[in-house]
């Protein structure tokens, strides 16, 4: 009989098989397998309209699944409710969804998960100042969102994310379209998480500054893996051709060569 990965302390926290999903009556994951072990970091990588965000999207259930099964620190995600553990970055859109609100405002709704809806207490609002000091922004709490620049709104997003001290953070292209001083907040940020413990599942178009703490890549190309190991630096980028990647959310795109990444 297997034993089970929990017993050998390798229970994944996130763990796809063969997951497939739809968008518009089009296939867009077409049998998935996606493994994050407890304390891993995997950037997940991959050209355009590969699958990516999609794949995330099925993760924290955004995207229904049409085979396969999804499953959250052992649990059927159809059955997960322990949402508190799991930090979601979104794919940053606007500023500021059109709703005003302040930094604080936005950050507090990310500690609704442990509260249970309830009014948010000392050690909540505590919690929602330290994520706003790790990521730089303590001293913008009191500003509206839509005041805040593209790098800004995206510390934001991230602090929202750490304040319910999730043990998982699952983040849809944190450094896109991100200032360089922002990018190694994020990148330090990230760094401490992964230090207290934290496993993280990250989709990227480049490894950039996060690169050292990436444990392993997987490498989505049409809805398929492509690659499931380590990092495409790693198994050299001359092996595997590349071509010029647009990447949709900069303001004046421009091709960058990113090899296996394309
Ligand atoms: N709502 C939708 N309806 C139909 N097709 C969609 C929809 N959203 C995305 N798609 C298509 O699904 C495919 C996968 O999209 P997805 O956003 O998952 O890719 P991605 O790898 O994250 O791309 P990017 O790097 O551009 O963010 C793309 O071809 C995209 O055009």
């Amino acid at each position: 009989m297997d034993t089970p990965e929990a017993t050998r302390g390798g229970e994944p926290v996130i763990e796809l098989r063969q997951v497939s999903a739809e968008l518009g009556a089009r296939p867009v994951l077409r049998g998935i397998d996606l493994r994050v072990g407890r304390r891993e970091v995997v950037a997940l990588l991959g050209a355009n309209g590969s699958g990516k965000s999609t794949a995330i999207r099925t993760i924290v259930g955004q995207v229904p699944v049409t085979g396969g099964e999804i499953r959250l620190f052992g649990t059927p995600r159809r059955r997960f409710r322990q949402w508190s553990r799991v930090g979601y970055v979104p794919q940053r859109t606007t500023a500021s969804s059109g709703v005003p609100a302040t930094v604080t405002e936005v950050v507090s709704a990310g500690r609704l998960a442990r509260t249970r809806f309830g009014p948010l207490r000392r050690a909540d609002r505590e919690a929602v100042h330290h994520a706003l000091e790790q990521v730089g922004m303590a001293q913008h709490a009191g500003d509206p969102v839509e005041a805040l620049s593209g790098g800004q709104h995206q510390r934001v997003l991230i602090a929202r994310a750490l304040a319910a001290e999730p043990e998982l953070l699952i983040m849809d292209e944190p450094m896109a379209g991100v200032d360089l001083a922002s990018q190694e907040v994020l990148a330090r940020t990230l760094r401490a998480q992964v230090g207290a413990g934290s496993s993280v599942l990250l989709v990227l178009h480049e490894l950039g500054p996060l690169e050292p703490l990436i444990d392993r890549a997987v490498v989505l190309r049409d809805g398929c893996v492509l690659h499931d190991g380590p990092p495409p630096e790693a198994v050299g980028q001359h092996a595997l051709p590349g071509h010029d990647h647009v990447h949709p959310h900069d303001p004046a795109p421009r091709p960058l060569r990113s090899g296996l990444l394309s």
